[in-house]
């Protein structure tokens, strides 16, 4: 086995070529593991294997599942490497998945085989095509033996159908011992069972709803786009309740009659439960789903049926991207602001930007569709990349909510409290009018910090810099960057006084507490993902509130998105500015989607909306454009102040996060990258600094930040910094960001 080389890096000097008379044919074979190179495996005689093929390769004493990659093999002798084990029956990994799968690798700085295993996921090789079920069947001959029991048997199988022994022996109350007896004695014969009847498909002819004539027009330039077989991206720009889901759906529609797949992806599972209702409404079956918690099993029937084209719809969260669909027309990005499309773990990519590239390799259309679209996307569609099609009228003639800001510094509740006088008795009008109304704070638990009045400890995480948050519903305390928990102490653990800890601050569980106490008869459900279990609890908690059965829900931030609940009229967001100040080029971006998103979810029934933001700065441009609902102003001065700073996407940037066990070997490496930085034109190199989160998981954290400008080549120019740097020592490792959404 030899490394085949890649990107023009110096090869290790080859062996010294030994011709033989019979060289076996070699391929390059890219491995799920975490190595960027194909390698050499000799192919077995009488196998034929072409790019894409699937094989079973050996590495080291393991055997893996790799890809024939494309290219020629180096010339080697041959009978010095390893031959494969064999080929998979499976369908082959298209020419545009492994261009994507290098793609990516090439973008994101991940190795290939790091991209690749993302690209199998759900493979299942044991569970490859279902066998067929075997049965029984009467045979008519009539046993040697009669018993009641026999005789009931015998009676319910009758009319010949082929059943399975369990069901045969439940219609006919006998136990299976029964019908096997009957099977030995040939009453019965064991038979074929039919296959399973196959879950309908969604049906792209069943009608729509009416559309208005803003959703029909931008519906009909989709639906052009879906149909036409070749590379197209289009922004949906449309206010909350606008009806940017029934305008996609046609969408999907036209690349269904097209003969061509669709894949839907939301940024959380949270709101593919809605989606799959509104789907199954339209097109009258389900689409498959695919995402974290959907089990081995499942995910490989959906992996093997987009590969045969027989799955035609899957609604996913972002890794739905890298299934291998037999023909993708159509991919939606349902709220492509979202920050949760960016993946900051193993690869760092963020799916909004690579289902652009994959529309691209697959000639499929590419629909972007947001309230609050990310200002990438608005640049994209104002220089005329990308078709723009605006709803700037919600559906039905709904007024959009009124947005008005509730200044904490004059108008704020008694001191211990939360809720301002003013957010309190538009609840009472809220409530009196049989309304719901939604409470939003984006921080999970109950205290975001807790000290001790005696000595002013404050418990703070051991692994991470972060104060740990209480639960007070579990008892805990739990860090919310590493997961650290344990029982809330009774007394401090720096002076050991009793009962001397206090909780700092509100979370959405103090939230709760102080509604509950000034409305006890209301009915208060609190949405936050540590009190959730699992996708279904949470389905059956939003239905509740759809059908009217909560008056207050406190949520974080997953009830800001999407969310259809018609009698909610009133949302107050407790912490409006929590966004505002953080060391983020998209902070003002962000606070301005999450606090519109909060907002529209609003009014969205018969009657009209209203929503109050809690703020310590009513004069910032972003909560005064949100007050003024002047969407278009915010985007203007944004994009402008954007450009000034040469910020994203008018210039580029890339993170390099070292970390290490201590905070010397950390920064003694940073120093190291900082001092071989390439000189190139239009880059600058800035820190090494602390990163704001100092310490996550134990691991002491320096940034350095690559600032360049849009026609620079960035993933090219972090390569050969990388490849100057002497590789990193002692446990130290370097994360690449490349267009980091996080600034942690
Ligand atoms: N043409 C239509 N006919 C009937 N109902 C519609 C139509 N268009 C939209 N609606 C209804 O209006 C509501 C809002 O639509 P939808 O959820 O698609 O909006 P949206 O633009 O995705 O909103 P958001 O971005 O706030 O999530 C839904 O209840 C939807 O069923
Ligand atoms: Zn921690």
């Amino acid at each position: 086995m030899r490394a085949g080389g890649r990107r023009g890096r110096p090869q290790a000097p080859a062996e010294a070529p030994l011709i033989s008379t019979f060289a076996p044919p070699t391929v390059e074979v890219l491995l799920p593991v975490g190595l960027d190179r194909a390698l050499t495996y000799a192919v077995p005689e009488g196998v034929a294997v072409g790019p894409g093929a699937l094989v079973i390769a050996p590495l080291g004493r393991r055997l893996e599942l790799g890809v024939v990659w494309d290219g020629a093999p180096p010339q080697v002798d041959a009978s010095r490497l390893k031959t494969l084990e064999g080929v998979v029956d499976a369908p082959p990994l298209s020419e545009a998945m492994r261009r994507f799968v290098d793609w990516i690798a090439e973008y994101t700085l991940a190795p290939r085989g790091q991209v690749l295993r993302m690209a199998l996921r759900g493979l299942d090789l044991g569970a490859a095509e279902p066998k067929p079920k075997i049965g029984v069947r009467a045979t008519g001959q009539a046993p040697s033996r009669r018993t009641p029991a026999r005789d009931k048997a015998l009676a319910a199988a009758s009319d010949g159908r082929v059943r399975a022994k369990a069901e045969l022996a439940e219609a006919a109350g006998v136990s299976t011992s029964v019908v096997d007896g009957l099977l030995a004695d040939g009453a019965l014969q064991a038979a074929t069972l039919p296959p399973p009847p196959r879950p309908p498909q969604p049906d792209p002819h069943r009608p729509g709803p009416p559309l208005s004539d803003a959703q029909a027009s931008a519906a009909n330039a989709l639906a052009a786009l879906a149909g036409a077989r070749r590379f197209h991206v289009a922004l949906v720009d449309g206010v909350t309740g606008s009806g940017k889901t029934e305008v996609y759906l046609e969408a999907v529609a036209a690349a269904l009659k097209a003969g061509r797949q669709a894949l839907v992806m939301a940024p959380e599972i949270a709101l593919t439960g809605a989606l799959l209702d509104r789907f199954a409404d339209r097109f009258g079956a389900r689409p498959a789903v695919w995402h974290a918690s959907v089990g081995d099993k499942r995910r490989s029937a959906v992996r093997r049926g987009v590969a045969s084209g027989e799955i035609r719809v899957v609604v996913a969260a972002r890794s739905g991207l890298f299934l291998p669909f037999a023909d993708l027309g159509l991919i939606v990005v349902d709220e492509e602001h979202d920050a949760s499309y960016k993946q900051e773990e193993g690869v760092f990519y963020n799916a909004r930007d690579m289902a652009v590239l994959r529309g691209r390799f697959e000639q499929a259309a590419v629909v972007l569709a947001s309230a609050t679209p990310s200002l990438e996307s608005r640049v994209n569609a104002e220089r005329g990349r990308y078709a723009k099609l605006a709803l700037p009228d919600r559906f039905g003639g709904r007024a959009l909510p009124r947005i008005e800001a509730i200044d904490m510094r004059t108008a704020g509740p008694p001191r211990g409290q939360w809720l301002a006088p003013k957010l309190v008795s538009a609840m009472i009008q809220t409530l009196a009018a049989g309304e719901q109304t939604l409470l939003f704070l984006n921080r999970r638990g109950y205290a975001p910090l807790t000290l001790c009045r005696a000595c002013g400890h404050r418990m703070k995480c051991p692994n991470c810099s972060a104060w740990l948050v209480e639960h007070r519903f579990q008892a805990r305390l739990v860090c919310h960057h590493c997961g650290h928990t344990g029982p809330t102490p009774r007394s401090c653990p720096s002076c050991g006084t009793a009962d001397a800890l206090v909780a700092c601050g509100p979370g959405v569980e103090r939230i709760r507490d102080e509604a509950q106490a000034r409305f006890p008869e209301a009915r208060i459900a609190i949405l936050s993902s540590d009190l959730i279990a699992g996708g279904e609890a949470l389905r059956a908690e939003l239905d509740a509130i759809a059908r009217g059965d909560v008056d207050i829900v406190v949520g974080t931030q997953m009830v800001t998105k999407g969310h259809n609940f018609p009698n909610l009229t009133l949302v107050g967001a407790v912490d409006a500015d929590f966004a505002l100040g953080a060391a983020d080029p998209r902070a003002g971006e962000r606070t301005f989607q999450i606090l519109e998103q909060v907002a529209g979810r609003a009014g969205r029934g018969d009657r009209p909306g209203r929503a109050l933001l809690q703020t310590h700065e009513p004069e910032h441009p972003v909560i005064k454009a949100l007050v003024a609902a002047d969407r278009e102003g915010f985007y203007r001065v944004e994009t402008a102040a954007r450009q000034a700073a040469g910020m994203p996407p008018f210039g580029r940037l890339a993170a390099l996060i070292v970390s290490g066990t201590t905070r010397e070997t950390a920064e003694a490496h940073a120093r190291v990258l900082a001092r071989a930085a390439p000189k190139a034109e239009g880059v600058r190199v800035l820190g090494p600094a602390e990163a704001p989160l100092a310490m996550v998981r134990g691991r002491h954290r320096i940034r350095l930040l690559v600032q360049a400008g849009r026609e620079v080549d960035v993933p090219a120019y972090l390569r050969a910094w990388l490849a100057a740097a002497a590789a990193p020592r002692g446990g130290v490792r370097v994360a690449v960001d490349v267009d980091p959404q996080s600034f942690v």
